[in-house]
């Protein structure tokens, strides 16, 4: 197979720079550091144990950050500290020896020369014996921040090593016991020190800030890069799986090979390899007309493996016993990338995105699996596939297109940026180029928008002056995504396009429903704000759509819910329709409040258990629209209660079931006033459905098979919970009842 573009394009950096490394090390005579610490004095070193124990007094347990928080925890880490404003570094070598030091590490972390690096003080550290830092990664408290320099003092200590780990390699320092140590190593390499054993380390530890500077790179290789970047922006992709040619790809998504915190995402911030890599991959992209910008990456890789002695068939491996260290990686089976970060064009900022990269579109020097992922799953024996091993990696990358086909690339991402560029041409009064991009987005538009957010597109469709444009921008959205916020824009569309065009807008947004109701019920809480926005707005008949469509949702809710037999099923959700009942009738105008009590008094007597809630409610504000269904609820419970009561030897019970043969038998005998058990010889299938319907009917009858015989005897028995639920359910009715005539005048 041809080599594509791409792995040239990868291949090119491969052993072609001075390679940086992640941790370098030097040391320096103790002499030239002169330290002071407020209630210990001047430290002589090397540290012998009585200063040690002194700096001990006026230190603090130190503390550390994860996530937001910051916290004390002796079990990730156990040493001592002071802060910057308790000790001062000084004499006059120690600010050359700084200096020197810095350019040194700038070059050994491979940044470019430009670059200055500036060491901000962090902390003091004492480490007794037994204490420690368990493996973790420095946040970077500063926006430059890009490393972290570890200066031990000398003194007499044996274990507490530094050891920091970067790609799965791992290196371990220790400090001398005459001079200054001092290590340096980038910000997302993981690191830990080890328990000291016996003695005391000690440490000073510095945030390194990159101060700006931008490195040229040397011509050479950028004119071939920029051949790759033409030839792979030109050229049909090919799947991996082969099958036909594709369109050409759309992007280019290189792969670094640091980590970088969202914060931490900048062109003059990258760290080693990645800082050259970047003003080549620039340089070259500004020659073959392309637009770079920085991304995170969340990278998935699904492995092959096989254990590393070899295959030891004993049938089955033992899952709870993997560890995914022990496999080795055999063949990929799948990855995939999806890009949710990046950085704006002119470099102020970025947006939150999501992107699903195909594999056509990557390129990357170093593979992930050179790195170490920041979590691995061993999922076993995968059908067609081997045993595989799933594993997960954070990356930054540089995602590279050509300036022309910059738009749909943004907004394929749901990218903000491209809606305000739509925007910004409809301001220009620029309409037939705004609506020409806005068509771009057709193809993709229902997996973009959204991440794009309503808000933004409300108002670049009020604006194109194109309906059909407008419909396929908001037609991927949900009527859940609607709040008060978009009143305005969504009444400027509506103004705009007519009512018949909202009105298939708003209906199709009803239409988009996840599979539960939660979050539609949530919505409705909200929607009297939006509707009375609405009105303020000037669009009434669009409030009349919203609560029209919300009508059309709840009765058929209320429909199904009403019809449910089981008590324990039915009330709690009929209970949960109350809340967005209430807010429904709040948003809804008198015509339509009137509409939707009419209909009500159509539903089944259970729908007193959605109402009762409802209306207790509503009782301390006693809002008009709510009198007629007080009415409606008390006239249905007087109806209930006015049936004579159960009588003490009625053991019958009305139902009909599906009306087969075996249903007609089942309610002759619940029918019966008198039969409280029977026997019933019965195969398998028809014990089966006769327990279902019970079941689903919730009958006061226990159905069990006596497995004797052939057939087994199908054993039913009625219960006498028949008359504690007619008696529960009375004693309700009256109670609600009751507190309808107390509180509601003239329901009867
Ligand atoms: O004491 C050291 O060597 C390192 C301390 C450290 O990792 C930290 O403070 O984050
Ligand atoms: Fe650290």
């Amino acid at each position: 197979m041809k080599t594509t573009a791409r792995e040239r394009l990868a291949r090119l950096f491969a052993g072609a720079e001075p390679a940086g490394s992640f941790s370098a090390q030097m040391t320096a005579p103790a002499q030239v550091l002169e330290l002071e610490v407020s209630g210990a004095g001047r430290v002589r070193l090397p540290v012998r144990a009585p200063m040690a124990k002194k700096l001990i007094a006026v230190a603090r347990p130190a503390m550390f950050g994860r996530g937001e928080k910051t916290l004390t925890d002796t079990s990730v880490r156990d040493t001592w500290e002071l802060t910057p404003d308790q000790f001062t570094l000084g004499g006059s070598g120690w600010t050359a020896l700084l200096d020197g030091v810095l350019e040194h590490f700038r070059d050994e972390l491979g940044l470019p020369r430009r670059t200055r690096l500036r060491a901000e003080p962090h902390s003091m550290l004492v480490y007794g014996k037994g204490q420690f830092f368990l493996p973790h990664q420095d946040s970077e408290k500063h926006d430059a921040m890009i490393a972290t320099l570890v200066v031990s003092l000398p003194s007499v200590h044996t274990g507490g090593e530094l050891v920091i780990d970067h790609a799965g390699e791992s290196r371990s320092y220790r400090a001398s016991r005459e001079d200054l140590t001092l290590v340096a190593f980038y910000s997302d390499c993981r690191h830990e020190v080890t328990p000291v054993r016996s003695g005391y380390r000690l440490t000073l530890t510095f945030n390194l800030l990159a101060d700006t500077g931008t490195s040229a790179p040397d011509a050479g290789p950028v004119t071939e890069m920029a051949d790759c970047l033409a030839e792979h922006f030109a050229t049909p992709a090919t799947s991996r799986f082969g099958g036909r040619d594709l369109d050409p790809p759309n992007r280019l998504v290189f792969l670094l090979d640091h980590e970088y915190t969202q914060r931490g995402l900048g062109w003059r911030r990258l760290k080693g390899v990645d800082a050259d890599r970047a003003a080549s991959l620039r340089a070259a992209a500004e020659r073959a007309g392309c637009e770079t910008v920085l991304a995170l990456a969340e990278v998935k890789e699904t492995w092959d493996v096989e254990p590393s002695g070899g295959y030891q068939w004993n049938g089955y491996y033992d899952e709870d016993d993997t560890d995914p260290d022990d496999y080795q990686l055999t063949d990929l089976i799948d990855d995939e990338i999806t890009l949710g970060w990046w950085t704006r064009p002119d470099s102020m900022g970025g947006e939150s995105i999501s992107l699903h990269v195909r594999d056509h579109e990557v390129c990357a020097t170093t593979p992930s699996k050179a790195l170490e992922p920041y979590e691995s799953e061993y999922e076993g024996y995968m059908g067609n596939y081997g045993n595989t091993l799933d594993r997960w990696y954070r990356r930054a990358a540089i995602v590279m297109w050509p300036r022309e086909r910059a738009f749909a690339a943004r907004a394929e991402a749901g990218s903000q940026w491209a809606l305000h560029e739509l925007h910004d041409r409809i301001e220009a009064g620029d309409w037939a180029g705004a609506r020409a991009a806005a068509e771009l987005l057709a193809p993709f538009w229902h997996r973009a928008a959204p991440q794009a957010g309503l808000l933004d597109v409300l108002g670049v469709a009020a604006g194109l002056r194109a309906a059909g444009t407008a419909t396929m921008l908001l037609e991927p959205f949900r009527v859940e995504t609607l709040t008060q916020e978009h009143a305005a824009g969504l009444a400027a569309a509506a103004g705009r396009y007519g009512e018949k065009w909202t009105q298939d807008v708003i209906n199709g947004w009803f239409g988009q429903r996840r599979q539960y109701g939660t979050d539609r019920r949530e919505w409705v809480e909200g929607l009297p704000g939006l509707c009375e926005a609405l009105r303020v707005a000037g669009r009434p008949e669009v409030a009349r759509l919203l609560t029209a469509g919300t009508w059309r949702w709840l009765h058929d809710e209320l429909r199904t819910w009403t019809a449910t037999a089981r008590t324990d099923i039915r009330r709690p959700q009929l209970e949960q329709l109350s809340s967005p009942l209430v807010r429904l009738l709040d948003a809804a105008g008198e015509t339509q409040r009137e509409e939707i009590s009419a209909a009500l008094r159509g539903c089944a007597d259970t729908v007193v258990e959605c109402l009762m809630p409802a209306l207790r409610s509503v009782a301390s504000r006693r809002t008009s629209g709510f009198d007629e269904i007080a009415r409606d609820c008390a006239q249905r419970l007087a109806a209930i209660l006015a049936q004579p009561q159960r009588e003490d030897d009625d053991w019958s019970i009305a139902w009909t079931g599906c009306r087969c043969e075996l249903c007609d038998m089942l309610g002759t005998f619940l029918g019966s006033r008198t039969q409280r058990t029977f026997e019933w010889p019965l195969a398998k299938d028809g014990r089966r459905h006769v327990h279902t319907q019970i079941d689903s009917a919730d009958l006061t009858v226990r159905h069990q098979t006596r497995r004797q015989g052939r057939p087994y005897t199908l054993v039913l028995t009625k219960t006498d919970e028949l008359f504690t639920r007619a008696a529960t359910a009375r004693r309700n009715a009256e109670a609600d009842l009751a507190w309808l005539t107390a509180t509601w005048d003239d329901v009867t």
